[in-house]
This record gives structure tokens, sequence and C-alpha cells, in this order.
């Protein structure tokens, strides 16, 4: 209690009574919520009632609706007139809308593991705390969960602004049928984590992914200058090893620090403050148009002399916004390419179905990987 309050009993009175009624005012707001959330979870049911009459196979892709939850999230932001900011407005429908379905139909999503990397922090923030997350241990597993039916979707990640494209993401596509329905940015954050036994001042060895090493050497360099740095396979495993080591230390991002109860010893080291990764969500159906959609496609071109003007140009002509041109060695030859293209728009539109038919008559080959909302959150 501060000094004032006891000197003046009457304003310590006042704020009390001041309290109480905000505190009343909270709990009867609290039961209109309450009351709301519910009746919304109720249509959610009637919903899903509706989609099984309608549906064939009862399969969790007709509850699921991407482009739906899309315009949802969007639409609570474009409402929000604060105080709370528009991703934390956001998030908790995000979280609302995850209960609703998990009460039509609870959904299965495999990410990359293990437990408490950043992939399963996206696939969280993607389809909220009451999704089914199953981790697995490399990217083409989580392909081939989703493929054969045994995961509903799938979390893999694409490109990271500091370290570039994840190929093995991208090289994946071209064997597989599955869809791109959907793609999610995460902001990333490391942290230096202790556990309770480490001797701060005696850290000789400082465990992380290769890639958050990487991110966090400057940092590393002012701070720690002559611990090892121990690359290891992710990093929640460099989490999970710290404990019961007094010497050691662990780069990883909050989630890991909750899973192995280690402590925060510094947050926020990475040394580009905008460091973000971008990651794919997989399915095996296709996903409507939004009203803000994006387009993934894979092309190879014959291998003659202005084969990539070609490809480019219907684009520029159409005035579709290419956000990304990746190139990656196909798998069928040596010198030969495929490219993997981003741009703004959906399949359905009447402009890109003009660029892309264009486009195919130039190509040897072209493969639509889906159509998908921008990321929102
Ligand atoms: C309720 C629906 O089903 C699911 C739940 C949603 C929600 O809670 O708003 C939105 C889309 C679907 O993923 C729907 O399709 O409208």
């Amino acid at each position: 209690m501060k000094d004032s309050d006891s000197d003046n009993p009457a304003g310590q009175d006042s704020e009390r009574e001041a309290l109480s009624q905000l505190r009343v005012k909270i709990d009867s707001i609290d039961e209109q919520i309450g009351e709301l959330i519910n009746a919304r979870a109720r249509c959610a049911q009637e919903v899903a009632e509706i989609k099984k009459r309608h549906s064939a196979d009862g399969e969790i892709s007709t509850f699921y609706r991407p482009e739906r939850e899309a315009q949802v999230l969007r639409r609570a932001m474009e409402r929000n007139t604060g105080p709370l900011d528009n991703e934390e407005f956001a998030r908790l429908f995000r979280e609302i809308m995850s209960a609703c379905l998990a009460l039509e139909a609870p959904v299965k999503v495999a990410y990359l593991g293990p437990e408490g990397t950043f992939t399963q922090q996206a696939a969280i923030k993607h389809f909220g705390h009451s999704a089914h997350t199953v981790s697995l241990s490399a990217i083409d597993e989580v392909f081939r969960e989703v493929a054969s039916g045994a995961a509903h979707f799938g979390v893999v990640p694409v490109e990271n602004s500091t370290e570039g494209v994840v190929t093995h993401t991208l090289d994946n596509f071209l064997g597989s049928s599955v869809k791109i329905c959907g793609e999610v940015v995460l902001r990333i954050h490391h942290n230096f984590l202790v556990s309770d036994i480490t001797r701060v001042d005696s850290i000789s060895r400082v465990y992380s992914h290769a890639q958050s090493l990487s991110q966090c050497r400057k940092w590393l360099d002012a701070h720690y200058p002559r611990a090892e740095r121990v690359a290891v396979s992710s990093n929640a495993e460099a989490a999970k090893r710290v404990k019961g080591e007094w010497n050691a230390a662990a780069i990883a991002g909050k989630m890991a620090a909750e899973l192995y109860d280690l402590n925060l010893h510094a947050e926020s080291i990475e040394d580009q403050p905008d460091n973000s990764t971008r990651f794919l969500i997989i399915g095996a159906d296709e996903v409507e148009a939004s009203g803000d959609d994006k387009t993934s496609i894979v092309v190879s071109t014959r291998n003659e002399p202005g084969a990539l003007h070609g490809l480019l140009e219907p684009f520029h002509r159409h005035n579709v916004d290419l956000t990304r041109v990746e190139t990656r060695p196909s798998l069928t030859g040596t010198w030969n390419y495929v490219f993997f293209i981003d741009f703004s728009g959906h399949v359905s539109d009447s402009t890109i179905q003009a660029a892309l038919s264009e486009v195919s008559s130039r190509v040897a080959d072209l493969k639509i990987l889906g159509s998908y909302p921008k990321g929102v959150l």
C-alpha cells in the first residue's frame, strides 16, 4: 500500500467504491459476452447440421471454411474501434471461431515439430487453441499425412525474411497433390533461455537451430562471445537440452520456454527486429474466394530463349500483381528449372483465368497449387 493511501482513509474508501462499481459493470458485461458466445456457438452447430445434410462424406473440409474465417476476422478488424488493437481484437475472434469449429467437428492439424517450435505457434495462430495439433518430424511427413487424409491440414514453413526460402517445402509440392489453403505470417522473437540451475555468468554453450543462431549472431557476439554455439535440429530440442545443464543456454521461442519450464533471461534478441517467417497451410481441397486472395502456381518452361519473359509477360499485361517468383531445379533433369509464382487474385477471377490460360499455352507444364485468403492475423 502506498503511503498516501494510508494517510488518507477517505481516499481509500472512494477508490474501493470506484473499483467495486467497475467490477460490477465488468461482471454484467461478461454475462452478456458469455450468452452471446454461446448463442454464436449454437448457430455454428446449426450450420454444421446443414453442412452434414448436404455433404456426402461428412468430411471436415466441408466444416472448416478458410475463406469464411478470413472474412470474419477481417470484418472484426474493420469494426474495431479500440482501445484493443486490431490484431489483439481479431485474435479473440480467432479463438471463438476455433471453439465453434471444434463443436462442429474437431480439426486435426499436422505440423513440422517437435512441440514448442515456431511452426506449432503458427498452427495455433491460424487455427486457434481448439484445433488438435500433431507434431511430425519432417516436412515430407506433413505432406504425406495430409495427402493420405490422416490429418485434415498441415502447417509448414515456406520463407523467412532474413534466411530466405525453405526449399524443402517448395520441392515437396512437385510430387504431391495437396493444395495450399492458407498462409500465416509469424513475427519471430528469439529469447535467451536458461534453467533454474544455470549459472548465467558461466555459460559456455548455447544451443539452437542453425538459423536461429545466425539470426542472433550480433547479440551473441556482444553478450557471450566465448560461448560455443551448438546447432541442433530445432529450437525446441535446444530448450530440452538446457534442462539439467548448469553451464548451457538455449535460443528459442516462448512456447519452448513454457514447455520445458525455462526462464527468459533475455527477450527478443534477434538482430533484425522485423524478422518473420511465412508458413503455408496445406489441405486436400480447393478454397473459395474470400475477396482478398492469393494464388500459387508452379510452372516448368521449355528450355529455350525468352522462356521466362514469355511466362511473366501475360501477368504484366493483365495487370496481375506478382508477389513472389522463386526458381528451383526441376527434379526431372539437370539444368531444367521450375518457377514457383505467387500473385494476388483467385483462380475464379476472370482476369486471373485469362492470364493463366495464356501462360499455360507458353509453358511445358503449369500446376495450380492453390488460391487462398491472404494472411489476416
Ligand atoms: C460456422 C461455420 O463453420 C466454421 C466456423 C466458423 C465460425 O465460427 O464463424 C466459420 C467458418 C467455418 O470454419 C460457417 O461455415 O459459417
